[in-house]
């Protein structure tokens, strides 16, 4: 039997948990504040925004929403950036990827100060996370991580293939697997678009993450037998739904579940772990700037 991994499930008691932690904040005095800063008119982004400020009202962590016009001169977003570095009720900056063209994307992960960067996307942060000295581990890899956790799934020893090398998934992923820690020591293979014969490293994968962006590229043909499949991917392909569109992961689930051992669905499996670890980086992110020890789950 093909178990599924519910990342709804997995994310909500991450949620009660941190609210322990987040007391513990609250008998300091501190509540933790997250900003979140949206510059773009992309439907997808805004849903997603507006999820990220949906789950901080959940816990009881303060949402600052700033939303710039698409159209701004980029020097306000890197304004907008610079005030919430000096606020200091703001322990969590997010800046919605991706940003308008006119906008220097390195320039804006540069600029937002390390102690708060929640995504874990500063190159310091990066760095350190390179080197095995984590501060803020990226929100959805880490999500990743806790979900073979609470599943049961060993990293040590396996053969990891991640599908996509980009600097919000990818690469951290892979980073996180190589380290040398628990839910790590995975002996990891990184895929992309000009890998050669991407099934032949599938297929010998005990664990496959997904995260190319390519609908239902990844079929139970690909796969082992066994193999624990993480479907990163969030595809809108036009349906004849209520909304015009249904989303699918990079993995085809159907074909999928009759070889993997274990898979996430789309929507409910990654999705909803990237956003409780940003809640987690952003309790993590208080602690340490307000000098309480706090217990993370
Ligand atoms: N569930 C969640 O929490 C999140 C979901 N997502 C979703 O995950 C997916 C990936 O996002 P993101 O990492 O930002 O994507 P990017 O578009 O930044 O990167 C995609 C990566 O996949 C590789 N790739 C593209 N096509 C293929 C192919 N046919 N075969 C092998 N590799 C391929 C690309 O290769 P190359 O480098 O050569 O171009 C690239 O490295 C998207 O669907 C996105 O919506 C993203 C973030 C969080
Ligand atoms: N600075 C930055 N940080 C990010 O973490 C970041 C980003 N930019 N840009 C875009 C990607 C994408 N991402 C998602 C998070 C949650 C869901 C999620 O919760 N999805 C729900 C469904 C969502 C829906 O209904 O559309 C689910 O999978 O169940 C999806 C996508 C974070 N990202």
């Amino acid at each position: 039997m093909t178990e599924l991994i519910d990342g709804n499930a997995v994310a909500e008691q991450i949620r009660t948990d941190l609210q322990d932690s987040i007391e513990t904040l609250a008998d300091a005095g501190v509540r933790p504040g997250l900003a979140t800063v949206l510059m773009s008119d992309d439907p997808a982004s805004e849903t997603y925004v507006s999820m990220k400020q949906r789950d901080c009202e959940e816990v009881g962590i303060e949402g600052i929403h700033v939303e710039i016009d698409e159209d701004a001169p980029a020097q306000e977003l890197y304004d907008t950036i610079d005030d919430l570095n000096a606020d200091p009720e703001v322990h969590g900056i997010l800046v919605q990827m991706p940003v308008v063209e006119q906008v220097d994307k390195r320039r804006v992960l540069r600029s937002v100060d390390p102690e708060k960067d929640v995504d874990g996307f500063h190159p310091e942060n990066v760095g350190r996370l390179v080197a095995g000295d984590a501060r803020f581990k990226p929100c959805t890899p880490h999500g990743i991580q806790k979900l073979l956790e609470h599943h049961g799934v060993e990293t040590e020893g396996a053969e990891a293939v991640v599908v996509g090398r980009s600097d919000i998934v990818g690469k951290p992923m892979a980073n996180l697997f190589v380290q040398k820690e628990p839910l790590g020591n995975a002996t990891t293979t990184v895929c992309h678009s000009r890998t050669a014969d991407l099934a032949a490293h599938t297929r010998e994968a005990d664990i496959v993450v997904a995260a190319a962006g390519v609908p239902e590229m990844i079929d139970g043909e690909m796969l082992k037998e066994g193999a624990t499949v993480i479907d990163v991917g969030i595809n809108r392909v036009d349906a004849d739904t209520e909304k015009g569109y249904e989303l699918v992961g990079d993995v085809d689930f159907e074909s999928a579940k009759e070889t993997a051992g274990a898979i996430t669905p789309v929507p409910g499996g990654v999705g909803p772990m990237t956003r409780a670890m940003l809640l987690y980086n952003t309790v993590k992110a208080a602690g340490a700037q307000q000098g309480v020890d706090v217990e993370l789950p």
